[in-house]
Parts: C-alpha cells; sequence; structure tokens
C-alpha cells in the first residue's frame, strides 16, 4: 500500500474507534437509579426484604408471563387513546403533566369522581376520562395554545373540565392550572406549542428526555434535598411516567422509539410502595407503618417520604434483576414490572382487598 493509502486506512480506523468511543461517552443517564440507591443505603426507616422481594420476582414473573404484559397492555385500557398519532402525544403529555394526588379521605361514594361513559371513575382514570370527556366537548385541553390563553383557560373553565359527579372537587385543582399555565410558556417558547418537538429534541434517548423535561419545566423537576447531601436527590416520577406512556402507547416505534427505554425506572407514587409493602418486599419501620395505617399525612420531601420513594424504585430495580438473572431469555424492564404492579394494586383496591393503606402525601410530584 502506499503511503497515502495507509494515512487513509489508519484515518477511518481512528474515526471509527473515535465515533465509536464518543457515542459512548455521551449516552445521557438520568442519575435516579443511581439516587434511589444513595437513600436505600443511607436511610433507616425502610428497607427490603431479600427473600420476600426474591419470591416476589417469581409471582410477579409468573404472573406476567400469564397476562403477557406487553407494551401493547396499555393501549388495551378503555380509556387510554387508540390511535398512534401527534394528538395522542399531546394527549399523554397533558394526562402526565396532570398525573398526581388523586386520592381523598371520603368514602367512595363521595369522593372526587368523574362520570364518563356511563360509569364513574376515580383516581388516575378519572383524570384520563375527564380529559377524553373535554375532547369530546370540543374544549382543546390537550392544546398548548389553550394552556396560555387566560380568557379560555383558567379556574373557572378547569372546574368544568374536572367537574366531579359528587361534592368534593378534584384536589390541587390550582396547582394543575399552574402546571398547564407553565408548559404552555415553555412549549410555546421552544418546542412551536408542539409535544412532538420535544420529544425529538431528545434524539430517541429516552434519559434524555426526562434530563430536558427536568431543565425545562419545574414542574417536572421532581428532585428534593435528603439529609444534607449537597446535589438533590432525583426521583423524576411524571417525566419518567411520560416516556414510559409514550413507548407503551406506541409499542416503541415512531415517537415511542427510544434505544435507552431500559434506563427508566418505577415511577415513585403511592400505589406501588403500597404493593411491595403488601408483598414484604418493602419493610416499612414502625413509626412510618403506624403514620401510614392511620392515614396520617406525611410531607412532601420529608425524610420518610424520600425513603419510601426512592426504597420502592430499588426495589424494583432488585426485583428486575432476580426476575432477569432468573430468566436470562426474557426481556422484562422496570417500567412493565412497575404497570403490572400499579394494575394488580388497582385490582386489590376494587376487590376491597387492601391490607394496609397507600401512604397520605399531596404534592404535584405523584
Ligand atoms: N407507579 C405508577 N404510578 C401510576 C401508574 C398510573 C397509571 N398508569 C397506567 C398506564 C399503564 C399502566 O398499566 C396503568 O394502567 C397512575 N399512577 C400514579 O398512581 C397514583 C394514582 O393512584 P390512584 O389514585 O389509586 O389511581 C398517582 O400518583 C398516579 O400518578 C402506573 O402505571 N405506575
Amino acid at each position: 500500500m502506499s503511503d497515502d493509502e495507509v494515512d487513509h486506512e489508519l484515518l477511518a480506523i481512528l474515526r471509527q474507534h473515535l465515533q465509536g468511543v464518543s457515542i459512548k461517552d455521551e449516552e445521557p443517564e438520568t442519575g435516579v437509579l443511581a439516587d434511589a440507591e444513595y437513600v436505600y443505603d443511607h436511610g433507616i426507616d425502610v428497607a427490603i426484604d431479600m427473600r420476600s422481594t426474591k419470591r416476589a420476582a417469581e409471582t410477579i414473573y409468573a404472573q406476567m408471563q400469564e397476562k403477557s404484559y406487553s407494551t401493547s397492555t396499555w393501549s388495551s385500557h378503555e380509556l387510554h387513546p387508540k390511535a398512534k398519532d401527534e394528538a395522542t402525544a399531546a394527549f399523554i403529555f397533558t394526562m402526565d403533566l396532570l398525573n398526581f394526588s388523586f386520592w381523598s379521605e371520603l368514602p367512595d361514594d363521595e369522593r372526587f369522581a368523574i362520570e364518563y361513559k356511563g360509569k364513574r371513575w376515580t383516581g388516575y382514570w378519572s383524570l384520563v376520562a375527564a380529559i377524553q370527556r373535554a375532547l369530546e366537548e370540543d374544549i382543546p385541553i390537550t392544546d398548548p395554545n389553550y394552556w396560555q390563553n387566560e380568557e379560555e383557560c383558567n379556574l373557572e373553565s378547569l372546574r368544568h373540565v374536572f367537574r366531579s359527579c359528587t361534592e368534593e372537587e378534584m384536589p390541587l385543582l390550582q396547582e394543575r392550572l399552574d402546571c398547564l399555565r407553565e408548559s404552555g410558556n415553555v412549549l410555546y417558547n421552544k418546542y412551536e406549542c408542539s409535544v412532538v418537538n420535544l420529544i425529538s429534541a431528545a434524539k430517541g434517548s429516552a434519559a434524555q428526555l426526562v434530563n430536558i423535561l427536568a431543565r425545562d419545566f419545574d414542574c417536572f423537576r421532581d428532585e428534593h434535598p435528603f439529609e444534607g447531601r449537597k446535589k438533590p436527590i432525583r426521583i423524576m416520577k411524571r417525566a419518567q411516567i411520560f416516556v414510559a406512556d409514550i413507548w407503551a402507547c406506541f409499542e416503541g416505534k415512531s415517537y415511542g422509539e427510544f434505544r435507552d427505554i431500559d434506563k427508566i425506572t418505577m415511577f415513585a407514587d403511592y400505589r406501588v410502595p403500597q404493593i411491595l409493602s403488601t408483598l414484604g418486599a418493602l419493610y416499612i419501620g414502625p413509626q412510618i407503618d403506624a403514620a401510614i395505617r392511620d392515614k396520617k399525612l406525611i410531607e412532601s420531601g420529608s425524610r420518610w417520604e424520600i425513603q419510601l420513594r426512592a426504597c420502592s424504585i430499588w426495589c424494583v430495580e432488585l426485583i428486575r434483576r432476580e426476575i432477569q438473572s432468573a430468566h436470562p431469555d426474557t426481556h422484562v424492564n422496570a417500567i412493565l414490572i412497575d404497570f403490572f404492579l400499579y394494575d394488580t394494586m388497582k385490582e386489590m383496591e376494587a376487590a376491597g382487598k387492601e391490607s394496609i393503606p397507600h401512604h397520605r402525601t399531596r404534592s404535584i410530584w405523584y
């Protein structure tokens, strides 16, 4: 080979090597799992029972197999949007912007509920029903332009959108309006009012999309100080469930195509800790346990609450690892385990089989 050919060959090898190194180095991380492990290692009020976690992993795996739990389960829910288009992406963004704090202390027949399609919907499903109902009433509730229009979108109109068939109003209505207003402004200023532009900005990385939501939207930045640690603990529940809902709805294609979707963790809400504790996988110390059983408010951002949320994330990660090592030929991620646990907890609730209450924290984070 001539000198030129040797140089050319070397350059091609070098470029290939650098390209491989640079992409790997730039792969973003959310930091959520590392922070969950940190809290687990440093907290003293919540622990994980390894034997029960192993047992839970086997039960969860068997039931997920039985129900052939997959991304397509998401669209099978009666109220979830079926079309795989931009309007559905906007629907999911609106939904996960407001996907928090539905719990009520009132008895079932008095608690906040939405009447839609001849049924009474409570909890998360009341949110989805209200958005569907608003769209059928030609209220553009999923349109960021509407969210910025103070004439049209205000507490009055939101009260109408989320009108209850009982005396109780939807919790945190003003905070929900604030989330819509802020997000409308951000989407207008940075993403031409388009949710799909926001998704595209992540260039196919789930972790990057979570980081973009944390960077650009105050109302998605679910991170909290913990025991004097310099960096806040990142939990990012609604940012992560937004990415997961898009991935599941679009079945990993189109807007739902993320090369690193397995970096998304369990979503630290108030239902999955409840079932993890019911399964014995999560061990909640006597003081917190008593507060939960007495339905006492546990303050948002408190040491107890951060441990409940972060240790639940870590517990689901251990369940995921357990399943993966026991069944190396199958692929299951934290998202599908989480979805399964949430749906199972809701089935237990519907069957009156809640053995312990969920914890009570009022916040916009979950
Ligand atoms: N970790 C986790 N938390 C979830 C969900 C969902 C619904 N996801 C649907 C999409 C796919 C799944 O198959 C589900 O069908 C809602 N939540 C949270 O729970 C709380 C509502 O509780 P309740 O008031 O009882 O409905 C509230 O914080 C809400 O943000 C989930 O999947 N995982």
